[in-house]
């Protein structure tokens, strides 16, 4: 159970402590953060709301303690992860039972996400090993004017500090998916969880605590974003910042000094559909890729452009797939759980009332009960309405009946996002030539768009980013390049 047995360290009363120089923490604010469980709406937990000084004290640390791990071997590094992982993987009961609490993840996904988290961890030490563990080595000979004088070695080196901050809709998987590279890579680490997720996230640190890492190595320090996160973001102490979630990213980057930014913002994923598309595939793929955690997840299908020959057909198919979808606690593991909370639920009330008020034809009743929303789809939204470009970060979606592909291709280019999309159609060739002409950050053929699996770049265009995720490509991310050139008296070619 979250807060007893092992993880009973990281509690005191009824508020989880924070995590500094390797121990469990009472934050000196004497002020706690309440995370309010979606379904019942009442405080769930509570957490430190940390200050500026503790900040002050943990990147210290964090300084201190990355000049030891980076002259750690690399296969440590890497062992320690796996020891991690493991830990992880078998305490992922606690960890789930508060993604269930904090986040209204059904039960059964939120187990997946911790699984899933420990496997990206083991996969980044093994990344690591071979990415770190080889360099380049450049002879001078190859450009204009230059004789075999030059011998250039390079090899990648840690950045120092890393800043890690990841969004309420996955605080275990998107807090490791920076955590692990950073590690193998010699960097230390500081998150700043999101409050709803935190204690999840507190949980899973835990697991590194257990695992042995040094002290300062990694922090975890916890309060509200709109009251410590600009503290933190601009805070001289930090060399890099690893973020995902919505438009904060933007400002962050816009205040962020000059280091390099890794963000994974928001998205309005379309869905292409083609006449000659296998259309039960594609309504299974928009029942999962729209609705699974109720619409929370960045790389939702957020809006379905169908060629309207077959418009009617497709919607027929979804619509009878919705109305088998449970709506309800995440315990029972429904499909559709509450939003994370009552802002976002008025917020998405908001784009429907929007719709309904321009003509968008329902195709089911709008429900509505606290934080839980029923599953809706509207058919022939148009593009006056917002639901056609804001993202609603819930159970709703839209449907815009397109008579060409160009107009499909110019609603999904028009959007100011642009993270992923995809298009169904049985014609290679038209798909490719379609994906190439979506600015997008990936486009999935003949499926739903979706993040992993985790080795996979995972990139944003626009609005929707800046660099490119995924393991390797985050291991690549937090370091920089190093090189020693050695300088000969005469040139010297290298004989069989
Ligand atoms: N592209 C991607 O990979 C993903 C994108 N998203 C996007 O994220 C959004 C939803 O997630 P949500 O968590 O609400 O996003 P937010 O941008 O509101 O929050 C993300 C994180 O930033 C923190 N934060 C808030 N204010 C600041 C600040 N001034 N400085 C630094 N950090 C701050 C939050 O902390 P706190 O909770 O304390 O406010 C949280 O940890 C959607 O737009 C979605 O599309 C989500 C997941 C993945
Ligand atoms: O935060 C998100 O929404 C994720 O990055 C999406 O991940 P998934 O596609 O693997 O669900």
């Amino acid at each position: 159970m979250a807060g007893t047995g092992v993880f009973a360290d990281i509690l005191d009363g009824d508020v989880y402590k924070y995590y500094a120089d390797g121990e469990w923490k009472k934050s000196s604010s004497g002020k706690a953060v309440a995370i309010i469980n979606p379904t019942t709406r009442k405080t769930q937990y509570k957490v430190q709301a940390c200050t500026q000084v503790e900040v002050n004290k943990v990147m210290e640390s964090a300084k201190t303690a990355q000049k030891s791990w980076a002259k750690t071997p690399l296969w440590k590094r890497a062992e320690l992860l796996h020891k991690a992982a493991a830990i992880l993987k078998e305490h992922r009961a606690p960890v789930a039972e508060c993604l269930v609490k904090e986040i209204a993840k059904p039960a059964k996904d939120a187990v997946t996400e911790v699984v899933r988290s420990g496997d990206l961890v083991s996969y980044c030490a093994e990344e690591g090993v071979r990415i770190l563990g080889e360099g380049k080595f450049l002879v001078s000979d190859s450009f204009p004017g230059n004789e075999r004088t030059k011998y250039c070695l390079t090899s990648k080196i840690p950045l120092g500090v890393v800043l890690a901050i990841p969004p309420f809709n996955y605080p275990v998987n998107l807090a490791v998916s920076k955590i692990a590279p950073a590690l193998i890579a010699g960097n230390s680490l500081v998150l700043k969880p999101p409050t709803q997720g935190a204690v999840s996230a507190l949980h899973m640190v835990h697991c590194f605590h257990l695992a042995g890492f040094p002290k300062g190595l990694i922090s975890c320090v916890t309060g509200k974003g709109s009251e410590i996160g600009d503290f933190l973001t601009m805070h001289p102490g930090v060399n890099c910042i690893s973020f995902t979630g919505g438009d904060t990213g933007i400002a962050i980057s816009k205040k962020a000094g000059m280091i390099p930014l890794q963000m994974e913002l928001g998205g309005k994923d379309a869905c292409i559909v083609l006449e000659d598309a296998d259309l039960d595939l594609v309504a299974a793929n928009i029942i999962k890729g729209g609705f699974s955690y109720s619409g929370q997840r960045c790389t939702a299908v957020k809006v379905v452009l169908v060629m309207e020959s077959v418009a009617d057909v497709l919607v027929e198919k979804v619509k009878a797939k919705v109305a088998k979808l449970t709506v309800g606690a995440p315990e029972d593991d429904c499909d559709i759980t509450p939003v994370v909370s009552e802002s976002s639920a008025n917020f998405i009330e908001g784009l429907v009332k929007d719709a309904k008020e321009k003509g968008a034809t329902f195709c089911q009743l709008y429900k509505r009960d606290g934080n839980l929303i029923w599953p809706l789809l509207l058919d022939n939204v148009r593009p006056d309405m917002r639901i056609a470009w804001e993202e609603p970060f819930g159970p709703v979606l839209p449907v815009i009946r397109i008579n060409s592909i160009e107009e499909g291709i110019h609603h999904c280019n028009a959007s100011n996002f642009g993270l992923q999309g995809c298009v169904f159609t049985k014609d290679v060739n038209k798909a490719i030539l379609i994906s190439d002409a979506m600015e997008t950050g990936t486009v999935q053929i003949n499926s739903a768009p979706a993040r992993g699996p985790d080795h996979f770049p995972f990139q944003g265009l626009k609005d929707s980013g800046i660099g490119s995720q995924g393991i390797t490509n985050s291991i690549h991310m937090m370091t920089k390049i190093k090189s020693t050139v050695i300088n000969l008296p005469t040139p010297s070619y290298t004989m069989g």
